[in-house]
């Protein structure tokens, strides 16, 4: 076993946040929960190499530097023993809008009569955009930054009506087909093989048609995080509440079976996504955020201790599995209790 790697039975899990967003997954309540139950949360000092710290189980981090992807990948090639939850390299596919969700063709799920999609989406470099039908996309659209790196721009989108809502675009931008989807969307959560659906606000139906649409004197409405926005505001009434309220969730086994799909598409672990479901049942994936702030959940503390646990037993199983070989026979030793 490498110099690095613990040996005690407890568990001791690194993470490496920016302070946000240690405020938002790492609360006092999980700490507390996680260490009754065995598992040491221990902060990464983002000032001393990583080699210099430790001994670690695992290590979970969100920091969208090259600096710390390089630091984490010299640490996990000198301490092989340790998880690394995720590879920098796989969370990277999540920092762009167009490749978060390529792996979305990917998932199957059993019900044939249930489609996963993406809503049609074209990527304007700087041309100028002279018709829709060039780009075989209907309005309204949703103009979104291609990148999803955290910053406060990267959430900043239009909902475009019509030809003159797209000349004050910054490009390049993504142009993805507004679903109307009755004004709520599905956030799922994802923490290995857990899965969590809960409802949020969303934008809400568009009802004109798109000759109605050309006539609209504004022809876009700029947002940004409208699920946080509109919790915030008075719109939230008890009529809008109980509107939300009458959708009906996702069946639990399409949540699992897209989680599933894209856990093993994407090859990482943690994350959430945004899921909205049209008239015909058809479910669109329509973001994909790697770590998000998970203590929203009711739960979270159990919901998080498990997944640590479960990470580093399939590390144990998988040793034992190259150490007999093809020996399955063997009983396993559980070390995480
Ligand atoms: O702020 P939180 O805790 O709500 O989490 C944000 C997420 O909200 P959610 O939990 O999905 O409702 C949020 O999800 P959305 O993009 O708003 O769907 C992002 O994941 C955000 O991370 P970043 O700004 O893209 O790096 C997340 O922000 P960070 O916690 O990473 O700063
Ligand atoms: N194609 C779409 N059709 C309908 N609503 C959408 C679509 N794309 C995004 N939205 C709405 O816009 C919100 C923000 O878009 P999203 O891609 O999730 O960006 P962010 O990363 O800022 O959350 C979504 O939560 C949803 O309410
Ligand atoms: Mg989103
Ligand atoms: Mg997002």
């Amino acid at each position: 076993m490498a110099s690095n790697s613990p040996s005690s039975n407890r568990l001791r899990v690194g993470y490496a946040f920016p302070p946000n967003k240690e405020r938002n997954v790492i609360r006092p309540s999980l700490i507390d929960y996680a260490n009754l139950h065995g598992v040491d949360l221990v902060r990464i000092d983002l000032q001393t190499p990583l080699l210099h710290q430790g001994p670690f189980h695992c290590i979970i981090h969100k920091l969208y530097d090259n600096a710390w992807a390089e630091n984490l990948q010299d640490f996990a090639s000198k301490n092989p023993d340790v998880v690394i939850v995720d590879r920098p390299d796989l969370i990277s596919q999540l920092y762009n809008r167009v490749s978060m969700l390529d792996v979305v063709s990917q998932v199957k799920v059993s019900d044939s009569g249930v489609r996963i999609e993406v809503p049609k989406q074209v990527v304007v470099k700087d041309e100028a955009i002279d018709s829709m039908r060039d780009l075989e996309l209907k309005f309204p659209v949703i103009a979104k930054p291609l990148e999803s790196d955290g910053s406060a721009k990267s959430h900043e989108m239009s909902l475009v009506f019509n030809q003159r809502g797209l000349k004050d675009l910054d490009t390049p931008v993504l142009l993805q087909e507004f679903v109307n989807h009755g004004g709520v969307m599905f956030k799922v959560y994802v923490a290995g093989d857990q899965s969590v659906c809960v409802k949020r606000k969303s934008l809400p139906d568009v009802a004109e048609t798109e000759e109605e649409l050309e006539k609209k004197a504004e022809g876009a409405m700029k947002f940004s995080q409208i699920s946080r926005a509109v919790e915030k505001s008075e719109k939230c009434n008890g009529e809008e509440k109980k509107e939300e309220e009458e959708i009906e969730m996702p069946p639990e086994k399409i949540v699992t079976e897209v989680s599933r799909g894209l856990k093993e598409a994407m090859g990482i672990r943690l994350f959430n996504y945004d899921m909205i479901r049209d008239w015909n049942s058809t479910y669109y994936v329509i973001d994909i955020n790697y770590l998000p702030g998970f203590a929203v959940l009711p739960e979270y503390e159990p919901f998080l201790t498990k997944f640590f646990k479960e990470v580093a037993q399939k590390k144990v199983e998988e040793a034992e599995d190259s150490a007999i070989g093809d020996d399955k026979a063997k009983p396993r030793c559980c070390c995480f209790q």
